[in-house]
């Protein structure tokens, strides 16, 4: 499903300031796997997540999703088939609008004549039936402004309207990261809810060890624009804290370097 042939990237070539943020990285993804991604500050973690959603070119390499070259394509052609949840709570959705009409947006990515058409009663209903998946009790407020909503209720509506559209890849990119304990738990047993019912693949990018080795049949941990080293299935289910932390040191002869990943556990 998805396919990185040795992508580099260089922010700033040839002066003092250049940072290299991905190197030599190829990766394969079957349809509906799901890979964590953990790694040091500056990693590349991000930059990686912007070249598989368009919104960052590669210098070299090719990226590949369904068969298809999308190296070139971007961001805004790349989003009928990419679903994306950011960290912040309010990206991704729009405030000043109501939860009905940020669907319809989430929809006419995918289907330009439901936005000609409007928001019929079979499409109201449609995502009344989807809100209630969530049991935040959504459905019962279509017409609420997004902009009154908690950051929990607004991650989960983000999840949602990145996934109902049923895309080829879903970007996850530390979408629990602002919220409180209780309600990073809710949106962690919704991601994963969805991801299984729709069998998404699925890339998510955390610094808390802990999820990604909860969440998932892959893993990749980064350190200065490379992936070191990585976990599958099998492999992933016996892995500990400590045991990555471990790895890192292994490969690295240095400890691993992030405030965040650290403190998270
Ligand atoms: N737009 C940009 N312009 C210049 N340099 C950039 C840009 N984006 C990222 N970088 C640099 O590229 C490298 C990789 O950054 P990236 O944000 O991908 O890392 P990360 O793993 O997501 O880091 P963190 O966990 O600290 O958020 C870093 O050295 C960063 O400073």
């Amino acid at each position: 499903m998805l396919q990185l042939n040795n992508i580099h990237k260089t922010f700033y070539p040839n002066t003092p300031d250049e940072r290299r943020a991905l190197q030599n990285v190829s990766q394969e993804l079957n349809s509906g796997d799901f890979v964590t991604i953990i790694g040091s500050n500056g990693a590349g973690k991000s930059t990686l997540l912007n070249m598989l959603a368009g919104s960052l070119l590669p210098d070299e390499g090719e990226v590949w999703i369904d068969g298809k070259n999308v190296t070139a394509l971007p961001e805004e052609k790349r989003a009928k088939f990419i679903g994306r949840v950011f960290q912040n709570p309010l990206t991704g959705t729009a405030p000043g609008m109501t939860i009905e009409e940020n669907m319809m947006i989430s929809l006419g990515r995918t289907n330009r004549r439901s936005v000609w058409k409007g928001i019929t009663k079979k499409t109201r209903e449609q995502f009344r039936e989807h809100l209630s998946t969530l049991e935040i009790g959504l459905e019962n407020r279509l017409n609420s402004k997004v902009g009154l909503l908690s950051g929990g209720e607004r991650q989960a509506l983000s999840l949602l309207m990145a996934t109902f559209t049923e895309p080829k890849i879903l970007l996850l990119d530390e979408h629990t990261a602002a919220l409180d304990p209780s309600k990073e738990s809710l949106i962690i047993n919704l991601t994963k809810d969805l991801v299984e019912k729709q069998q998404l693949t699925t890339v998510m990018v955390t610094h808390q060890m802990d999820q990604a080795l909860e969440l998932g049949n892959r893993l990749w941990m980064m350190d200065e624009g490379e992936i070191i080293f990585e976990a599958d299935d099998e492999n992933k289910q016996d892995l500990t804290v400590p045991d990555l932390l471990k790895e890192f040191e292994n490969v690295r002869g240095k400890r691993m370097a992030s405030d965040r990943a650290l403190l998270a556990k």
